[in-house]
């Protein structure tokens, strides 16, 4: 039976015939608001150096960035926390957040063989050994490799990035922190229907639920090298002819000190 609220949000059809107005799911509130692929404006004529590929990157991050903070203010429930916590969740996942959506792109448009940053901007092997991040390349595209492996969905990714923003929270709390945990529990119940659509709610459903948990807590152990490498290009910048767009100067340095303190603590779903 419908609710009150959802009764006399019935949209009256012509005499007598009514048409339930049901308020749209949140999987597909997640696809409307998903960012288009952005650009990186890669000078393909400049010779493919370090540090010419690292700017790019880091232009392109800038970029993603902006995109990512519009998204995360429509994103539903996230709003209803406090803005302080908006910003620490966002200056916590970005790298997290960054690197999911690069598994996708590379997953969706290379089969997990390239790391697709951009449509004008796709690492092949050459590539990922001229740009000094080699290993972390490689890590990258292991988990895009799981995606191809798990034919992980549209939605089981959307709900999952949601989960990532929502995993590396400071070690004494946030300001609302119930408010926090009733939005994550909400995730986790959205990442388990599309699971279940992924399965058609066979007996597969909870072995595909904890596969892909795992493969959240693996993306912040790579995360974790990346972080460790942006830290150190970011400090080296200048020696190393690295530049940095405001917008990422602006979160690392903020980011820095709290990582390097341990003021930080990422939420695992499963013991390691
Ligand atoms: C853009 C973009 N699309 O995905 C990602 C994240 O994933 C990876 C980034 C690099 C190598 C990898 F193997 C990744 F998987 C980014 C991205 C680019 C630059 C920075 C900040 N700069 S930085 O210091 O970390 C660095 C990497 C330039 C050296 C942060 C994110």
């Amino acid at each position: 039976e419908l609710t009150a609220s959802a009764a006399n949000a019935l949209v009256p059809h012509g005499p007598g015939v009514v048409t339930p107005f049901l308020p749209p799911s949140i999987c597909s509130v997640l696809e409307l608001i998903e960012p288009e692929d952005v650009y990186s404006g890669y000078d393909n004529t400049h010779p493919d150096t370090a540090d010419h590929m690292l700017s790019s990157l880091n232009r392109l991050a800038g970029k993603q960035m902006v995109r990512m903070v519009k998204w995360a203010k429509v994103l539903p429930g996230f709003r209803s926390l406090p803005i302080e916590d908006q910003i620490t969740l966002i200056q916590y996942s970005w790298m997290c957040l960054s690197s999911f959506c690069l598994s996708w792109r590379s997953y969706k448009h290379t089969n997990g063989q390239m790391l697709y940053f951009a449509p004008d901007l796709i690492f092949d092997e050459d590539r990922m050994r001229q740009s000094a991040m080699y290993d972390l390349c490689l890590g990258m595209r292991q988990v895009s490799q799981e995606f191809l492996r798990l034919q992980l969905t549209y939605d089981e990714f959307l709900s999952m990035k949601v989960l990532l923003l929502l995993s590396t929270v400071p070690k004494e709390g946030l300001k609302n922190q119930a408010a926090f945990e009733e939005m994550r529990v909400n995730y986790i119940k959205e990442l388990r229907r599309s699971v279940g659509k992924a399965t058609n709610n066979s007996g597969q459903t909870w072995q595909r639920f904890f596969q892909l948990t795992k493969l959240l807590d693996a993306m912040h152990d790579l995360v974790g090298n990346l972080l460790d490498f942006c830290f150190y290009t970011f400090r080296e910048s200048q020696a190393l002819k690295v530049e940095f767009p405001e917008m990422l100067v602006e979160i690392i340095s903020d980011q820095i000190p709290k990582v390097e303190s341990g003021l930080t603590h990422t939420i695992y779903f499963h013991k390691k």
